[in-house]
């Protein structure tokens, strides 16, 4: 039977979803509008969909109601709480996790001039780039990805930014790596967690439908991202970076925790054999969150505080249909 998968309009959604529905092989993409409130179609209050925002509740309402069989999510937008009737029931092999620098003729993060404009709208992001260059001045953006590029170098000086940064993942998706002047390393500039992923997401006990798109290592190392999270209280804006690895059976996981304003961070990084656990992911990422709480990790960032944001603090996908 022909699987019907919801989707958003957006560029980056559309993307996802087709790349989904090519793996998937007998599928087909239903639009799904982001506009309005679905509460009343599919007869679930909002509240049980679990505070999401207003893109992903519409979704789920519509896989809820039966109007869809499959949505998929970029996997860092979503809250760690999982939603009433629904599973996660793949989680694709990851892309690449790594942040990208986009700077105004190639130049490099190193390299710009004091004052420089720099546009993100994640607080890990901001934290990051104050950390290593505090001489900038980095400026909220909001938008898709294309009106994020566009602000690069813009003839309006207003508008006008000497760089951006964006996930790999989107820019890739949406083949736009060319402008890219830089890839910043995990290990200096660990991203957030879950990022480079994606969630397909089905009706519980569904999960048949679509298990042949299951990446165990990618599942097992964004779920030890995302216990970070969970178990630090942090939402998904938090300043909070953290990268997972399975490597030669071992599953490797470091987590960092910034102040707002950068000029401090908190690094803790465990190892474990999954054979040996058996929810290793979770395990992992307890311990993980567990040394960072021990080193003053609530003291130095708002974890909790920043919660009602979703997606990196930084909707890049700006919502529209575009
Ligand atoms: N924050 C928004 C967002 N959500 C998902 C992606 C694409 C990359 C991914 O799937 O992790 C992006 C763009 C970005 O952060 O640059």
């Amino acid at each position: 039977m022909t699987l019907r998968i919801g989707t958003r309009g957006s560029a980056l959604a559309l993307a996802q979803s087709g790349q989904v529905a090519t793996r998937l092989g007998d599928a087909q993409l239903v639009p799904i509008s982001s506009e309005g409130d679905r509460t009343q179609a599919a007869g679930t209050p909002l509240a049980q969909l679990g505070g999401t925002g207003v893109f992903v509740t519409n979704l789920r309402q519509a896989l809820l109601a039966g109007e869809v069989d499959v949505i998929v999510h970029s996997l860092k937008d979503l809250p760690t709480a999982p939603a009433e009737g629904l599973e996660i029931a793949a989680i694709p092999k990851r892309a690449d996790a790594r942040d990208a620098f986009i700077g105004r003729d190639g130049v490099k993060l190193a390299d710009l001039p004091a004052g420089a404009r720099v546009g993100t709208g994640s607080p890990r992001r901001r934290a990051q780039l104050a950390s290593v260059r505090p001489d900038i001045e980095v400026v909220d953006i909001r938008g898709n990805i294309d009106t994020r590029l566009a602000r690069v170098g813009a003839d309006d000086p207003e508008r006008n930014l000497d760089a951006i940064v964006l996930a790999v993942a989107g820019l890739e998706r949406l083949d736009r790596l060319h402008p890219v002047s830089e890839l910043l390393s995990i290990s200096d500039w660990p991203t957030a967690p879950g990022q480079g992923a994606l969630a397909v997401e089905v009706r519980a006990g569904e999960g048949h439908k679509v298990a042949k798109l299951d990446h165990r290592p990618s599942r097992l190392a964004v779920e030890a991202e995302r216990t970070v999270l969970a178990a630090l209280e942090a939402g998904c804006a938090a300043p909070v970076g953290a990268h997972a690895i399975l490597e030669d059976g071992l599953l490797f996981l470091s987590a960092r925790v910034y102040s707002l304003d950068g000029t401090q961070h908190l690094t803790a990084s465990h190892a474990a054999y999954p054979e040996d656990e058996k929810d290793p992911a979770a395990v992992l990422g307890r311990l993980v969150a567990e040394d960072l709480l021990e080193q003053g990790a609530a003291d130095l960032a708002p974890l909790g505080a920043s919660g009602a944001l979703h997606g990196d603090g930084d909707i890049a996908d700006g919502g529209s249909a575009s």
